[in-house]
């Protein structure tokens, strides 16, 4: 097994504000990895260092066999990403940000079959500025995957998205993987964790309490709860006192 992606002994701190104490763990090549914790247990911290947009603190990132900060020209080539809550200029079409994104990758992505994927066909011509919150999420998605990345990290893949919309997503993201890609998800919604990761880190006040598979984590939250089967919402209040999906 290639490892894709490895943090070793994360620390990264805002002023006094720790966002990340100690935070480790390695993604094999064609995961799908799960990040999982409540609001403020510095999923989004981790992630923007694996992108290389924040520097951490203590500790060293690798992704692709690559430095995120040193070599972060690089690894942009290689790294899909998508933003949480990304804004684009009003005015940009669906179809031109998508022709702009794809201008910066030099082994980019087929635009027309990303957006018929993504049912952003019958609004590439939309400007941003006119798009619900589900038609930015995908386009979101769409971005992520433009530059045809050998590793794409996703946060709040499906955050805003109806049932039909969430379900198509997910199928999208499976479909992605068995192409190769692998995948690190930011989620806090332990169904689309248990529907899609291979295996997840449970993030809790900035450190790893957990990292395994969802079955193995269920199995084992069933046996400490002494019942015969439990979610993946039980494990994750097992672990840590918490529930994940309160926004
Ligand atoms: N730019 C910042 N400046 C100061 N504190 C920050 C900043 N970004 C995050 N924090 C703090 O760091 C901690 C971790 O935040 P982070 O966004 O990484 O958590 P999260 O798990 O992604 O949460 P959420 O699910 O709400 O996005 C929180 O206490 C948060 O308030």
């Amino acid at each position: 097994m290639t490892t894709v992606i490895e943090v070793q002994e994360l620390h990264k701190r805002y002023g006094d504000t720790v966002a990340v104490a100690d935070v480790s763990f390695r993604v094999d090549e064609g995961e799908i990895f799960g990040i999982l914790g409540s609001n403020g247990a510095g999923k989004t911290t981790t992630v923007e260092c694996v992108e290389g947009l924040r520097r951490a603190d203590g500790g060293t990132i690798r992704v692709l066999g690559l430095d995120p900060v040193r070599d972060r020209a690089e690894l942009t080539q290689q790294l899909g990403v998508q933003l949480q809550d990304a804004h684009l200029p009003e005015k940009l079409r669906v179809g031109e940000a998508l022709d702009l994104y794809r201008s910066f990758y030099r082994t980019p992505a087929d635009p027309a079959a990303l957006m018929a994927a993504l049912g952003l066909d019958e609004i590439r011509g939309t400007r941003f500025g006119k798009l619900s919150g589900g038609q930015q999420q995908r386009l979101s998605i769409a971005l992520a995957l433009i530059g045809n990345p050998r590793v794409a990290v996703l946060d709040e893949l499906t955050t805003g998205l109806d049932p039909r919309a969430r379900r198509e997503t997910w199928r999208l993201i499976e479909d992605v993987r068995a192409r190769g890609v692998t995948i690190l998800l930011v989620t806090h919604f332990m169904d689309e964790a248990e529907r899609l990761c291979d295996r997840v880190a449970v993030i809790e006040a900035g450190r790893v309490v957990a990292v395994d598979s969802p079955a193995a984590l269920t199995k084992r939250a069933a046996a400490e709860l002494g019942v015969e089967r439990a979610t993946l919402e039980d494990a994750f209040v097992a672990l840590t006192g918490e529930h994940a999906d309160v926004h």
